[in-house]
């Protein structure tokens, strides 16, 4: 079984990164949303250090940026006061202009895996005052979806090519792509990597939207790893849908014979504490009881308190299920 945590300013130092090998962490994710992986070498540095105190050879994901949506960089966190005005665009929260430009009176907008949520007041040419519907702080590049608004984005960014670019000399070994729509956006990144002549790296399709879900078993045959991308996919559906989702894709990729990884807010509440709730547990075990071959910690690791110890329950629990499993 694979266990992934996403490197962060929380958990970039050797020594955090050797007690989370050491506790059975199998690999690492760099989130390319945030950084290139160029600005990010120290930490990877780091990381291969800390592998090699431990005699393991780590896998390293990268998760492009893709057709994703994000507010731009903020100098720093900001807290948004429900029932205040935000100005998103120029004055304002940097957006890109291809959001910027779309938005519309009325629309709803979902931050930070929706724990944030606004409303488009007004939206003008080059930005729009929205009122905060549900407050909290905003921390940079954070997730926007815009329930119902369809963008033509592409597959790969700029940033991105150039990111799988540097793939090789920076020893990555999977590519997660985000929001795959269909089959026909791994085939172009599988074109993309083999002409970089790094075809052997291995494509891990983010499913975490309804195109995606709806496209899955096309999706499937063409990547060597499904990922359940819980946080986006929460997103498109109400959460008490999400269950339903999460075992569905598990029983089509169990029954194609293909890997897939369970993501996201696996132990949440470890980002403040230091034991995960029961609730939190169960829903590893179950994960891995349905067949999950990997697992990954994002906030929990990239920042929150407890990297290390996070890691441990989620290998403990994975392996207590493991044991059933067989
Ligand atoms: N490379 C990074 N540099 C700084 N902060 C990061 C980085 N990667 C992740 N983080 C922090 O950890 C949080 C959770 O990581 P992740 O799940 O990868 O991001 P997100 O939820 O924004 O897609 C991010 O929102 C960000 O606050
Ligand atoms: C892992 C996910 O993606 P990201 O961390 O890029 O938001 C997710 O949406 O569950």
């Amino acid at each position: 079984m694979e266990f992934y945590g996403t490197l962060g300013s929380a958990c970039e130092s050797e020594k955090t990164l050797e007690e989370m090998f050491r506790t059975g962490m199998t690999g690492v994710r760099v989130n390319l949303s945030h950084q290139d992986l160029d600005d990010r070498e120290e930490w990877l540095e780091n990381m291969r250090r800390a592998a090699k105190r431990c005699d393991i050879k780590p896998e390293l994901l990268v998760d492009l940026q893709g057709p994703e949506l994000r507010i731009g960089k903020l100098k720093k966190p900001i807290i948004l006061e429900e029932g205040k005005k935000v100005i998103l665009g120029k004055g304002g929260i940097k957006l890109s202009k291809q959001i910027r430009t779309s938005l519309e009176k009325g629309q709803e907008i979902l931050v930070d895996d929706g724990k944030l949520l606004l409303k488009v007041k007004k939206a003008k040419e080059n930005y729009a005052e929205c009122i905060v519907v549900r407050g909290g702080v905003l921390k940079s590049k954070k997730s926007i979806t815009i329930p119902g608004l369809e963008l033509e984005l592409p597959t790969l960014t700029k940033a991105d090519m150039a990111n799988i670019h540097n793939a090789q000399e920076a020893g990555v070994t999977g590519v997660m792509l985000p929001f795959v729509r269909g089959a026909q956006d791994v085939i172009n990144l599988r074109k993309t990597l083999q002409a970089e002549g790094v075809g052997d790296i291995r494509i891990f399709a983010k499913i975490e939207n309804l195109a995606g879900y709806e496209a899955v078993d096309e999706i499937i045959p063409e990547s060597d790893m499904i990922v359940i991308a819980r946080g986006d996919l929460g997103m498109a559906v109400p959460l008490w849908e999400l269950p339903a989702i999460q075992k569905d894709i598990s029983e089509r990729c169990k029954k194609a014979g293909k890997p897939f990884m369970v993501v996201t807010q696996l132990l949440h509440s470890m980002e403040e504490a230091m034991v995960p709730t029961r609730a939190e547990v169960s829903d590893i075990y179950n994960a891995v009881l349905d067949g999950a071959d990997a697992l990954m910690l994002t906030g929990e690791t990239a920042a929150g308190n407890y990297p290390g110890i996070a890691m441990g329950y989620l290998v403990q629990t994975a392996n207590q299920a493991l044991q059933k499993r067989k």
